[in-house]
């Protein structure tokens, strides 16, 4: 698994842990994460089955170095006990608690996971979690919540609970959303972990998902939670760096590299200043080139 801070985080694909064709076929799409959902998708007598099902595929598929996800169901069901136990006994990578309020949710989900891994065998502190932000509640507590924990990944904003919490629904140009998104970027960030937006449900306003989705890419977000893999392409090609992004973020890293063997760490490049924040932005613009297959392993063009 790459280092959690350098992963990409582009795009994080629900899949109904009740639906044994779409939970066999999830790896063949590309998502970066793939999140099998134990919780909303999956009705109250499916419960059960949908654990077991999803336990069974993670033992026996291939997903193709996804990271792999599981939304458990919140902390107050009867059924969480059961999902924490055994998707740590299958080994995913992230548990999402969804409707997270506080960081002592957070906090009460870590000793479960630290229990469980005791309990099968698994590597101390390899479960990570990951936080749903689904309330107003969340919302004036998220940067407690994204600290509380250093198995945190992420937190990610979940826009359809979230409105419903605040008594509207959402709007095409999503300023209900706009405190909400910018807390949980924040909070993301100043803890040093990812932040994802939310899934956009209208599968047929291509239009729409795109606007939203530069949109959150301009703010900063890392990526998107996503309900259909047709949202996989379009979510990449918006992350997907510029031919001149590349050449730059190029040159900044060879400067750099040269000014550091005459033991610099600053330098001038075309005029420009370039200092870490900028090498930093230029390392990410060639971990998502190369995610998008436009350079190769050593920074090089890769010809169409
Ligand atoms: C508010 C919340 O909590 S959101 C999170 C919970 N919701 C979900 O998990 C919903 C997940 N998404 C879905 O179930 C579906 O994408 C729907 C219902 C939204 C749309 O379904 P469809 O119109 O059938 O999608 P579409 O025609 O694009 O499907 C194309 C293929 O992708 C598969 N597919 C669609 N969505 C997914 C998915 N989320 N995961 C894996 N495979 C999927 C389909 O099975 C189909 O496969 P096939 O070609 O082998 O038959
Ligand atoms: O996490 C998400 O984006 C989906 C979800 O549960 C919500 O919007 O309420
Ligand atoms: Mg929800």
């Amino acid at each position: 698994m790459a280092e959690n801070s350098e992963r990409l985080r582009r795009t994080m694909m629900f899949v109904p842990g009740n639906n044994p064709a779409m939970v066999k076929d999830a790896g063949i799409y590309g998502a970066d994460s793939i999140m099998f959902d134990l919780e909303d998708a999956v009705s109250l007598a499916e419960k059960d089955a949908a654990r077991v099902l999803v336990y069974e595929a993670l033992q026996t598929q291939d997903y193709e170095g996804a990271e792999l996800v599981v939304r458990v169901n919140g902390i107050d069901t009867p059924f969480y006990h059961n999902d924490v136990r055994a998707m740590v006994k299958a080994g995913i990578d992230v548990i999402r608690l969804p409707k997270v309020e506080s960081a002592q949710m957070i906090k009460d989900l870590v000793k479960d996971v630290a229990a469980a891994e005791k309990e099968f065998g698994r590597e101390a502190g390899s479960t990570h979690v990951m936080a749903a932000i689904e309330s107003a509640k969340g919302v004036l507590n998220v940067p407690e919540i994204a600290a509380a924990s250093d198995r945190m990944i992420g937190v990610a904003l979940s826009a359809e609970d979230y409105t419903t919490d605040m008594k509207t629904h959402r709007y095409p140009d999503g300023a209900e959303l706009e405190f909400a998104r910018n807390m949980v970027l924040h909070a993301a960030r100043a803890a040093g972990i990812a932040a994802f937006d939310t899934v956009f449900t209208n599968m047929d306003d291509t239009e729409g998902f795109y606007r939203e989705t530069r949109y959150i890419h301009q703010l900063g977000f890392d990526g998107k939670s996503l309900v259909n893999p047709r949202q996989i392409k379009m979510v990449n090609s918006v992350y997907e760096p510029t031919a001149k992004e590349i050449a730059n973020a190029r040159n900044v890293i060879n400067a750099i590299a040269e000014a550091k063997l005459k033991g610099s760490g600053v330098i001038s490049m075309n005029g420009q200043m370039v200092d870490r924040p900028v090498v930093l932005r230029a390392q990410r613009v060639m971990r998502l080139a190369k995610a998008s297959h436009l350079v190769d392993e050593e920074g090089n063009d890769i010809e169409e």
